[in-house]
């Protein structure tokens, strides 16, 4: 068990587990993209854990950049989004991954999709670490899922609770 900022949270998924879906997802992006040159969005902060593994695992041509929004203060959603780095990159007819640590309410891919879209990129598919079926509120199409959960708080592995936690190698939840 760990304790941060007076709360306790209880391990979840171990490093290992993290790791063989993060083979078999970059596995399915390497043929799911072959013989293209995808431009993958990391979402900043909580995905720079999982995008650095993940295309590690990718056999193919790619481009990163990233995003960075906020929607998140302590374990609850603000229920808004603000944008604190905006795309640089330039989309058109490009085909774009976003790469994502958690979908929780749908809130935050929800307003990213709609502002891509804005870039007339050729398409847009969402892979994320994390999913939290209950929690959905925006309904959002996900192609690449590490592990579906249960509507509970996790840090760890990239996701923080008041800031803290990112750097912890695999994942806990709130007990
Ligand atoms: O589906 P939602 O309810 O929108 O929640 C998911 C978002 O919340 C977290 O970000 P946060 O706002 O905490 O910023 P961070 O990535 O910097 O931690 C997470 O990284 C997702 O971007
Ligand atoms: O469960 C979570 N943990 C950390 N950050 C998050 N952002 C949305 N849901 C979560």
């Amino acid at each position: 068990m760990i304790e941060i900022q007076g709360k306790e949270f209880v391990p979840f998924i171990n490093a290992e587990e993290i790791d063989n879906r993060l083979q078999a997802i970059g596995a399915q992006i390497s043929l799911d993209f072959k013989d293209e040159t995808p431009v993958i969005i990391g979402v900043l902060n909580g995905a720079f854990m999982f995008l650095s593994d993940l295309i590690k695992y990718l056999n193919i041509a790619t481009e990163i950049s990233f995003i960075k929004v906020a929607s998140y203060s302590g374990t609850d959603s603000t229920g808004k989004v603000t944008d604190l780095i905006g795309l640089e990159s330039e989309l058109e007819g490009r085909r774009v991954i976003i790469v994502e640590d958690i979908i929780d309410t749908g809130l935050s891919m929800t307003h990213l999709i709609k502002s891509i879209q804005t870039k007339n990129p050729k398409s847009i598919a969402v892979a994320t670490l994390l999913f939290k079926p209950e929690a959905l509120k925006y309904s959002v199409d996900i192609d690449y899922i590490g592990f579906k959960i249960e509507n509970k708080f996790v840090v760890g592995y990239g996701l923080d609770y008041d800031g803290l936690g990112r750097n912890i190698p695999s994942i806990y939840q709130l007990k």
